[in-house]
C-alpha cells in the first residue's frame, strides 16, 4: 500500500499514502541527543478538518510541526503523505533584520515570484490586502500573521500548518484569525493543523484536539478532551475553565453566535 517516495526534496523517511489521509504519522519518535523531546506519536490528518495542537511549554508541539514540514528528521518512526500533499507553513515568528528595507509584495515574491492575480487573491483571504505596499518592519503583530497567512495560502495548500500563528494577539485578534482560518478551510477544504495556547478559543473551534506533552496524552472531540482527566493534570485550573466555558456555550447554543461575534 505504502511505497518510498523518490520526489526531489521530500525526505526518505516520508512514505506516500494512499487513502483519504493527507498525512499520517507512524511512531514517529524524536530525540535531540539524549532528551526525547517526541515519543511513538501516531496522528492522521484529512482533508476539511482542523486538527489542534496544545500541551505546556517544551511539549515538543512546534518539533512536531518541524517534523511534518521536513525541517526535523525523525529519530525513529515514519511520516506517511499523500502524493498530492501541498503543505502551507505559518511559523511562529519571524526574524527580519529591521534596517532591510522590504516591502510585503517584495516579501511575497521570496523565493519565487507569483503572479499578482495570485498575490492579490492570498492576500484578500488572508484579509491584507490593503498591506501589499506596507513595509514588512512596520507591521503590527496581527497583520505580520496576516502577511505570513496570505504567503503560506499562495502554494494553495492541501494542508496548512500553523505553528502559535496567534502570539502576541489580543482576544479579538485570535477570534479573527481563527475565523479566517474557519473560511479558508470552507472555502478550499484544506487540513488545519495548528499548534495554540489559546484553550477557549481551541475549544470552540476545533474539529479534533490533540494534547501532547512528548507523547499523545489525550485526544478526540474539543469536549472528550474538555473532560479528560490528562487534560486536567497537564492544565489544572485553565482546564477546568474551559469545560466550565465549553458547557456553558453548549447549554446556551444562542451565547454561541454572541461570543462568535465579540470574539
Ligand atoms: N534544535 C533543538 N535542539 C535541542 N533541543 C531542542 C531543539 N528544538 C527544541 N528542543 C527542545 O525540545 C523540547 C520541545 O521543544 P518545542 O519547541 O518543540 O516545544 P513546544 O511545545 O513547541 O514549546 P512552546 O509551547 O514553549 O513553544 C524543549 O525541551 C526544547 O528545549
Amino acid at each position: 500500500m505504502f511505497s518510498r517516495l523518490s520526489t526531489k526534496g521530500i525526505p526518505e523517511y516520508c512514505t506516500s499514502l494512499t487513502g483519504n489521509a493527507l498525512l499520517r504519522t507512524d511512531q514517529l519518535t524524536v530525540q535531540f541527543g539524549q532528551q526525547p523531546v517526541l515519543e511513538n506519536i501516531n496522528l492522521s490528518l484529512k482533508p476539511g478538518r482542523i486538527v489542534t495542537l496544545i500541551g505546556p511549554n517544551g511539549s515538543g508541539k512546534s518539533t512536531l510541526v518541524k517534523a511534518l514540514i521536513g525541517a526535523i528528521k525523525p529519530t525513529a518512526g515514519h511520516i506517511v503523505r499523500s502524493r498530492d500533499l501541498k503543505i502551507g507553513y505559518v511559523p511562529q515568528r519571524l526574524h527580519l533584520d529591521p534596517t532591510l528595507p522590504m516591502t510585503v509584495h517584495r516579501f511575497i515574491n521570496l523565493p519565487k515570484r507569483h503572479a499578482s492575480r495570485d498575490i492579490a487573491e492570498a492576500l484578500e483571504q488572508a484579509g491584507a490586502e490593503h498591506l501589499l505596499n506596507a513595509a514588512m518592519n512596520h507591521l503590527s503583530g496581527g497583520q505580520l500573521q496576516r502577511v505570513l497567512l496570505a504567503r503560506a495560502l499562495l502554494s494553495r495548500p492541501s494542508l496548512l500548518l500553523l505553528d502559535e500563528a496567534t502570539q502576541g494577539l489580543d482576544h479579538r485578534g485570535v477570534a479573527e484569525f481563527y475565523q479566517r482560518i474557519e473560511q479558508i478551510r470552507q472555502r478550499s477544504q484544506c487540513a488545519v493543523l495548528m499548534v495554540s495556547h489559546d484553550l477557549h478559543v481551541v475549544m470552540r473551534t476545533a474539529d479534533h484536539v490533540i494534547c501532547l506533552n512528548r507523547h499523545v496524552c489525550c485526544e478526540g472531540q474539543p469536549e472528550k478532551v474538555a473532560a479528560s482527566p490528562q487534560y486536567h493534570a497537564l492544565f489544572g485550573d485553565q482546564a477546568a475553565s474551559t469545560l466550565a466555558f465549553y458547557r456553558h456555550q453548549h447549554a446556551n447554543p444562542q451565547d454561541k453566535e454572541i461570543l462568535r461575534h465579540a470574539g
